[in-house]
């Protein structure tokens, strides 16, 4: 069975408390990003899940987060072992959320292929234990995010009529270190008001905290989005701690010239 995961944006992202656990509570809007990876399951009939993975290279990590997907389903559920084919296409340290759509999917093709009526809750919460991204991704539908991220309500948010182009930097971002250089306060908005207005008010409003510092660290990353909006963008912004740069357009458009800020991704359709 195959799934095409698909990356993540955040419109406005504010970052709030830290907690005592060393996690921030935040708010964000969470929207599906039309950019995708390729995840296949194939029982293996062996006693053992095994991951083969193409396209972009990924940095080592203990455990894939599709093996730990795998292995969280199977202390919960009697499932068979599977070959797990992942292609790799999202780009990897850069707040799309790649790894954490990858894991998302896992679970919900496990479920589907195995047949285990597991519900949409019970599997956000499994994901919500695996990444704080990951949870979004099993209704993958445009959310309002608070707590870690997990908390999830489904908002009316419809961008398919736009042209999103995404620009990816050279530079690879923890999540974990961007989160230690942010002080939380206050949101600046409120972000389910904001994003009601029209979409060319939107950069007044509706800002994402991890900018400033990173900004700071990388100078690029701010000269990206401010040539994004040269560029004609009605709205652009980083997405989460970055380094993708994410650029909202009413028509499509040719960045070609760009590409000396990074990798560009316009939109791709798979269905
Ligand atoms: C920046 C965002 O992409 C915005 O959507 C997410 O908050 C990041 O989510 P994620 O990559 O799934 O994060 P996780 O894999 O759960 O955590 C990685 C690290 O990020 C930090 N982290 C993550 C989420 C959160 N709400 N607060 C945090 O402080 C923690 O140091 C954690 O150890
Ligand atoms: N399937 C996967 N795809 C990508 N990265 C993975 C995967 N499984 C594990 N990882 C590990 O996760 C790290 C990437 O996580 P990181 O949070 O830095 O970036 P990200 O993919 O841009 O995610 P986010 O948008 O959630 O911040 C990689 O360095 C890699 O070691």
């Amino acid at each position: 069975m195959i799934a095409f995961a698909n990356a993540k944006l955040n419109l406005g992202l504010y970052i709030t408390n830290k907690r005592a656990d060393g996690y921030h509570d935040l708010e964000t809007i969470f929207c599906p990003l039309p950019i995708y990876d390729v995840v296949e399951l194939v029982e293996n009939g062996l006693q053992e899940t095994r991951l083969f993975t193409s396209g972009i290279e990924i940095p080592y990590s203990a455990d894939n987060l599709c093996i730990k997907a795998f292995k969280l389903l199977k202390q919960h559920y009697d499932i068979p072992y599977v070959d797990i084919y992942l292609y790799k296409n999202i780009p990897i340290g850069a707040g799309l959320g790649g790894g954490s759509s990858d894991a998302a999917y896992v679970l919900n093709l496990l479920n589907n292929l195995f047949s285990l009526a597991i519900p949409v809750e019970e599997l956000e919460r499994l994901a919500g234990t695996l990444g704080a991204d990951c949870s979004f991704f099993i209704q993958n539908k445009p959310a309002y995010a608070v707590g870690i991220g997990t908390t999830l309500s489904p908002i009316d948010l419809d961008l398919s009529s736009y042209y999103i182009v995404t620009i990816k930097p050279d530079i690879h971002i923890s999540t974990a270190e961007a989160y230690a250089s942010v002080t939380p306060k206050e949101p600046q908005s409120n972000l389910l008001r904001a994003v009601q207005l029209p979409i060319q008010e939107w950069k007044y409003h509706i800002r994402n905290d991890f900018e400033e510092g990173i900004f700071e660290k990388y100078p690029l990353i701010k000269s990206l989005k401010e040539t994004l909006y040269e560029e004609g963008a009605i709205y652009a912004a980083m997405s989460g701690s970055g380094s993708a740069v994410y650029a909202i357009f009413w028509e499509p458009v040719n960045l070609d010239h760009l590409s000396h800020f990074g990798t560009i991704y316009y939109p791709t359709k798979t269905h």
